[in-house]
């Protein structure tokens, strides 16, 4: 439902996009389209005249949804303060999140913010984040990748770079090395379990159609909730122990993880500590892998993007004097510009975050005139905005990083057109970090493997959880490549 408020006689008009029936709204259509929200929804926003449509169920929950980059920047910027997360999904996730970084708003959200973007800025964690990733890479990805490769047996690379991001989100967080990659078993795995069981429980609490019968399980203990209950209890016992030990050894001097840097602030209390790092792990986990999920998928039917990037590739070893698996600084890493827009073309079909939503304060006007009521919820769909013709042109569904270069080099897309990584005050944080981890991994995968996609010409669907994951993983056979084909 498209409503539109006009500036002369103050009176709204409502017009949808939605199917919308007597008494139930577009509780039909929904339950219809609940297998294929993003691209139903990415549908309806494209037949809406300034891409933005109101959601109605039956019950008070309303809102709007909009991929107008006008509408973000004034949510996500301009008016910040009336749009925060809101009660409703800081209750959602507070059983796992707590009042974290990630879920939380006003004094407490910026209190760790502020900590968490000086911590993120320095030259140190930044080493200490490439550090981490290089070792990750030598010691565990491509070791396993050529026993792949050894044993042509089919890989799931979603899997395995899930490992890879939870081992290295770790690290960052809280210095500690789950060794997820280097197989099951260990104590890291059974943490990533449960994480990976909680935030996935979690999510699911926002798709009951009745909203509270989560709460009535809950109190019950049975099902899903009850899953989730022994899964949070898993992560949260596993990330106390870490910091307990941590805060009894502290010197007091700040060490190179996140986690020492907020415990050298003697005020804050073991639940406040385990809400960030649990909040860290959390953003920085799904996150990249599903993005390089995506992109090696796309890759694999694009032999001239990967021509390019081997191109970049070489020419940066030969002007280094590097020889294929070596791994790449951080300046060698800044000068993939190619790579960089192969990354980010992926990124803008495949967004890891694909719809956020935040809750309206008080009644507003959104710049194309469409009216948020107070305790609305307002919903920016960045998996639709990839798809908008009136954004990206007629092409807009294919892959070409050609689209973001310029002169050579990758340009930057203004982030209210593209807020893969959000925009405003409440940016991602981790934005340099993962292009770098993500760099690095495809650097040194391709150049050094050839990956053959079983399916390549079945079109993956995604499962919604927080983050897109591909559905069934991403299927491959690895084999290493020729050292006169990549020279
Ligand atoms: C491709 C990779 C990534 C993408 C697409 C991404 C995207 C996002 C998005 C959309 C948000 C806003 C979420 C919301 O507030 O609802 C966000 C927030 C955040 N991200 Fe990332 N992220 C990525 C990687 C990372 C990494 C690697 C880290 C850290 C290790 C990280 C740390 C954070 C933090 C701390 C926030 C919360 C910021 C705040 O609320 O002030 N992200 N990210």
């Amino acid at each position: 439902l498209y409503l539109n408020l006009h500036p002369s006689k103050k009176k709204p008009i409502y017009r949808t996009g939605f199917k919308i029936y007597p008494l139930v709204g577009a509780l039909p259509e929904f339950l219809k389209n609940r297998h294929r929200f993003l691209d139903w929804t990415t549908d309806v926003l494209a037949s809406c005249p300034t891409s933005t449509t109101v959601f109605r169920r039956p019950g008070k929950v309303q809102g709007i949804i909009t991929a107008n980059p006008l509408n973000i920047e004034h949510m996500l910027k301009n008016n910040f303060e009336n749009y925060p997360k809101g009660e409703r999904v800081l209750f959602l996730l507070e059983d796992f999140l707590g009042q974290g970084i990630f879920n939380s708003d006003g004094n407490i959200w910026k209190v760790q913010r502020k900590t968490a973007s000086h911590e993120f800025n320095t030259k140190s964690l930044r080493n200490f984040a490439m550090q981490s990733a290089k070792e990750e890479i030598q010691t565990r990805l491509i070791p396993l990748l050529k026993k792949a490769a050894e044993m042509n047996h089919p890989i799931d690379v979603q899997e395995i770079l899930e490992r890879f991001a939870f081992d290295n989100v770790c690290k960052v967080a809280f210095n500690v090395d789950p060794a997820c990659l280097d197989g099951d078993g260990t104590s890291g795995w059974e943490f990533m379990r449960a994480f990976e069981d909680a935030a996935t429980l979690s999510s699911r609490r926002f798709m009951y159609v009745v909203p509270f019968l989560w709460r009535i399980k809950k109190l019950l203990n049975i099902g899903s909730e009850r899953r989730l209950k022994e899964s949070i209890s898993t992560v949260h016992d596993f990330a106390e122990k870490i910091i307990r030990s941590r805060i009894e050894e502290n010197t007091g001097e700040k060490d190179t993880d996140l986690l020492s840097r907020f415990i050298a602030n003697d005020e804050n209390s073991m639940e406040f500590l385990r809400d960030i790092v649990i909040s860290f792990i959390l953003a920085g986990r799904d996150t990249t892998s599903s993005a390089l999920t995506w992109f090696f998928w796309l890759l694999s039917s694009r032999p001239d993007v990967e021509r390019n990037i081997l191109n970049e590739l070489k020419s940066i070893r030969t002007r280094y004097g590097k020889v294929i698996g070596d791994t790449y600084n951080l300046d060698e890493i800044r000068e993939m510009h190619y790579l960089h827009a192969a990354i980010s073309e992926a990124l803008r079909l495949y967004p890891p975050v694909p719809l956020d939503t935040k809750a309206c304060r008080e009644d507003d006007i959104m710049p194309d005139g469409t009216f948020v009521g107070k305790g609305w919820f307002v919903t920016y769909h960045t998996y639709a905005m990839g798809r908008m013709e009136t954004l990206w042109g007629k092409d807009c569904r294919e892959y070409s990083p050609e689209r973001w270069m310029e002169n050579g080099t990758c340009r930057r897309e203004n982030p209210f057109r593209f807020p893969v990584f959000h925009a405003g005050p409440r940016m991602c944080l981790g934005k340099d970090m993962a292009y770098i981890q993500m760099k690095s991994i495809a650097a040194s995968v391709v150049e050094r493997f050839e990956m053959d996609v079983v399916d390549k010409d079945t079109c993956p669907g995604h499962v919604m959880s927080l983050t897109l994951r591909m559905k069934g993983g991403l299927r491959v056979r690895v084999k290493e490549r020729c050292a006169d084909v990549v020279d």
